[in-house]
């Protein structure tokens, strides 16, 4: 199994340990400041084609909740923006915090939001597996979308209500006919830049794309995320998955554009 997590141990702190990219050029997730994000007038819209979409699963993989598609085929891709290809949907997942407590990986001006949903995607037109995108420069592009505490979010109850079948790690159940279109926010500015995956193996693959606006969800919603648990149904210890982001990296030498 893995062995990196969140805890005082085997978190973000010791990550650089087994997996040594983590000081490397370009690590995310990174504190956005608006101000400094440069308008590109090569940057054109996003276009998520996810109306043919295929869930599959829902599994608990000891560091987040996962939803997995099938990626056999084009049917369901982001595209435009900062890409060069369409990408393919592969599987989204979330981080989030404590109670009431900051729980996103991006940051905007230093602020955290209380969680972020991560949208992977991977440029099957150049790569022939996942595997081989996810170690390559521009292999992968990750949508970030803000969870910003509030009302009731209409359609993300479709999730929360299953997580107590995904309870301990390694759990997994069928989750089909999910369309991620109605985790979106009503516009699509976003900023953008080059980064990694941010747990281990933190490769430098990813072309992020986070949206500015965030979506709204409840504090109950919030709390359903939290009885999952990092621990396996048979380890005696309950580790309650939660806190399971790794804070903002170095901007070193890279520019953060925007499409507003
Ligand atoms: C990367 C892959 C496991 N990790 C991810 O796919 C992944 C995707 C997105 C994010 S995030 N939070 O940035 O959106 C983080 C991790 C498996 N895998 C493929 C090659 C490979 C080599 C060694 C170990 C695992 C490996
Ligand atoms: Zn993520």
């Amino acid at each position: 199994g893995d062995h990196w997590g969140y805890g005082k141990e085997d978190g973000p702190s010791a990550w650089h340990r087994h997996y040594p990219v983590a000081k490397g050029s370009r690590q995310s997730p990174i504190d956005i400041i608006p101000d400094e994000a440069r308008r590109d007038s090569s940057l054109g819209p996003i276009f998520l084609k996810y109306d043919r979409c295929t869930s599959l699963s829902i599994a608990n993989n000891g560091h987040s909740v996962v939803v997995e598609f099938d990626d056999s085929d084009d049917r369901s891709v982001i595209q435009g923006g900062p890409l060069d290809n369409p990408y393919r949907l592969k599987q989204f997942h979330f981080h989030w915090g404590g109670k009431g407590c900051e729980g996103s990986e991006h940051t905007v001006a230093g602020v955290g939001y209380a969680s972020e949903l991560h949208l992977v995607h991977w440029n099957a037109v150049k790569y022939t597996t996942y595997e081989d995108a996810a170690t390559a420069p521009d292999g992968l592009a990750v949508l970030g979308i803000f969870l910003e505490q509030g009302d009731d979010h209409r359609w993300l109850h479709t999730i929360t209500d299953v997580l107590y079948m995904v309870k301990f790690k390694g759990s997994a159940t069928n989750f089909k006919g999910f369309n991620p279109k109605c985790l979106l926010p009503s516009n699509l500015h976003y900023w953008t830049y080059l980064g990694s995956l941010t747990t281990p193996p933190l490769h430098e693959s990813v072309i992020w794309i986070v949206l500015k606006e965030p979506i709204v969800v409840s504090e109950k919603q919030l709390g359903m995320f939290r009885i999952l648990q990092f621990s396996g149904e048979e380890e005696d210890q309950r580790m309650r998955m939660e806190n399971n982001f790794r804070p903002p990296q170095p901007l070193k030498e890279r520019i953060l554009k925007k499409r507003c």
